[in-house]
C-alpha cells in the first residue's frame, strides 16, 4: 500500500535592501525597506514552495525557477506556488495543511496574516483553516534581530484525498 501522507519543510531568507514594501504571502506590506531578490522576494511563498517540493522529493525552488533565468526577474511568487501546487495535484496529492513562521523584527506580520492566508488558500485550492501564518522576532538577536533581513520557515503535509 502506498503512503497516504508526505511531509516537507522549507526555509528562505532575503536581505533587506532598497524599497518601500515587502511581499509576504502575496500581500504587499508597506515597510521602510524592500528585499534583495531576483523575483519579488516573497520569503513566505519561497519557503512554502520548498516545503511542497521537499514533500515530493522534487528538489528545490532554485531548481524549478533558476535565479539565473531572466524570465523570473521580478516575478510574482504566487505563480511559483501555483506551479508547485500543480506538481502536487498531478501526482494525486493535495496540501493537507501548511504552517509558516515569518521571522523578522519588522514589519509586523500579524495585521496581514489573514490576507496572506486567504491568498495562499486560494492558490493551493484548499480551505482557509488549512493555512497558518505565524510570526516571531528573534529578540533583536542575529541577522533578523539586527534588521538585516527577513526569513520564513514552512512545513506542509501532503495527503492523498
Ligand atoms: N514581525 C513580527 C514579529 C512578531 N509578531 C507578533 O508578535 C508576537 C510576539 O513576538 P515575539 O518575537 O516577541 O515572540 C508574535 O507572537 C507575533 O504575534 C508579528 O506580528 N510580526
Ligand atoms: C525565487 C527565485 C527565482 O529565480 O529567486 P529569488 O527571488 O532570488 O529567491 P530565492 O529564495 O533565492 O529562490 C531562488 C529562485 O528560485
Amino acid at each position: 500500500m502506498s503512503a497516504m501522507f508526505r511531509i516537507g519543510q522549507g526555509y528562505d531568507v532575503h536581505a533587506f535592501g532598497e524599497g518601500d514594501h515587502v511581499v509576504l504571502g502575496g500581500v504587499r506590506v508597506p515597510h521602510e525597506r524592500g528585499v534583495v531578490a531576483h523575483s519579488d522576494g516573497d520569503v513566505v511563498i519561497h519557503a512554502l514552495c520548498d516545503a511542497m517540493l521537499g514533500a515530493l522529493a522534487l528538489g528545490d525552488i532554485g531548481k524549478h525557477f533558476p535565479p539565473s533565468d531572466p524570465q523570473w526577474k521580478g516575478a510574482d511568487s504566487r505563480a511559483f506556488l501555483r506551479h508547485c501546487n500543480a506538481l502536487v495535484r498531478e501526482r494525486g496529492w493535495q496540501v493537507g495543511n501548511a504552517d509558516v513562521t515569518v521571522i523578522c523584527e519588522r514589519p509586523k506580520v500579524g495585521p496581514h496574516a489573514q490576507a496572506m492566508r486567504e491568498l495562499l488558500a486560494q492558490d493551493l485550492d484548499i480551505t482557509l483553516d488549512a493555512v497558518s501564518i505565524k510570526a516571531t522576532t528573534t529578540e533583536k538577536l542575529g541577522f533578523t534581530g539586527r534588521g538585516e533581513g527577513i526569513a520564513a520557515m514552512a512545513v506542509c503535509l501532503l495527503v492523498k484525498p
